[in-house]
């Protein structure tokens, strides 16, 4: 056995929240939360899937508002702790201060990956309540090593517990995946975790690459319910960590019969790798606009392929639907 211990962050009931178009019930919120703390899941990560304050007609309308959410996790979550996803200006402090008072653990603090500037504030104000925070730094493929580095030691300064990488676009391969997740390992104080997503079915072989890298923290979802092709499966990654040596503080039979419970009352399409996939993993572009490109290359009656080359050029991040109209109606323009 190693004796470095992972932590488990299971994010299925916030990722997989956009696989379901922010529509997970009350109930669901509540029975998956009972199971995840039976098997001993350490930290599951509860909410919209943009994050905190995050209901709205630009990022969708969740079913549950952020508080009853937040209120029944945490009645449900005895042993494990409660987490939330939050990027400052998505989110405000108010709902930050309306998370802390219900009993919210762990804060994490997103931001684009060059843009992490933006969460000082928020990590500070976390920090001062005494919170775990860490510092998340999205579309992690958009920056080098040295850059990602940069970006997590300004969280660092500002009083991050952690850094976890996020792999949005499911772009990543392995070497990528080792070189970023031991530049931060050997250059940081604070842990590093890792979030992958599986548009290239590449999602369970990062995060072990990730954990043989140095990350302690490990993002998964039950099934990979998650956005676009979804995430690392979590009890996939767990069997593979284990296999490797790492300690986890998990039931596997609890976790199995969480998995039963969510395939047959939450998740409504196990998530698969379609072709719109693998071209916003191809492309590096965010997983969750593969929808959405779809639908505007129908519109526009553009190739999907040139589509998605034109958006890669211009190196979109989140948030940007409007260049994807504006790309598809110059693509339509040019092809008259
Ligand atoms: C807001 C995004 O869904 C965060 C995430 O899970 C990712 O970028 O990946």
């Amino acid at each position: 056995m190693k004796n470095n211990s992972i932590l488990i962050s299971d994010c299925s009931l916030r990722d997989g929240n956009h696989a379901v178009k922010h529509q997970l019930s009350i109930d669901q919120i509540a029975e998956y939360c009972e199971g995840a703390d039976r098997a001993g899941l350490d930290i599951i990560e509860v909410g919209h899937g943009y994050g905190l304050g995050a209901s709205s007609s630009a990022f969708g309308i969740s079913k549950v508002g952020d508080e009853a959410m937040l209120k029944v996790a945490r009645e449900k979550c005895k042993q494990s702790m409660l987490g939330i996803h939050f990027v400052p200006g998505v989110g405000k402090h108010s709902e930050l201060d309306m998370a802390i008072d219900i009993g919210v653990d762990v804060f994490r603090v997103a931001s684009h990956c060059t843009e992490s500037n933006i969460t000082y504030r928020s990590i500070g104000y976390l920090k001062r309540k005494e919170k775990i925070v860490f510092g998340v730094l999205i579309m992690s493929h958009m920056a080098d090593a040295d850059r990602l580095l940069n970006e997590a030691l300004g969280m660092q300064s500002a009083g991050a517990d952690g850094i976890i990488l996020m792999d949005s676009a499911g772009y990543s391969t392995p070497d990528i995946v080792g070189e970023k997740v031991s530049t931060l390992k050997n250059n940081l104080s604070v842990k590093v975790g890792y979030h992958a997503h599986n548009n290239l079915g590449l999602a369970v072989a990062n995060s072990v690459v990730a954990a043989e890298s140095g990350a302690s923290i490990i993002d998964a979802t039950i099934k990979g319910f998650g956005a676009g092709a979804g995430n690392a499966q979590l009890e996939a990654v767990v069997a593979v960590l284990e296999r490797y040596g790492y300690s986890m503080n998990l039931k596997f039979q609890d976790l199995i019969d969480l998995s039963s419970y969510a395939e047959r009352n939450i998740i409504a399409r196990i998530p698969d790798i379609k072709t719109i996939n693998i071209m916003t993993g191809m492309y590096g572009l965010f997983t969750g606009y593969g929808p959405y490109i779809q639908k505007i290359s129908s519109d526009f009656g553009v190739n999907i392929f040139e589509l998605c080359e034109r958006l890669a050029k211009r190196r979109l991040v989140a948030s940007q639907e409007d260049i994807i109209i504006e790309e598809a109606s110059r693509l339509a323009k040019s092809t008259d």
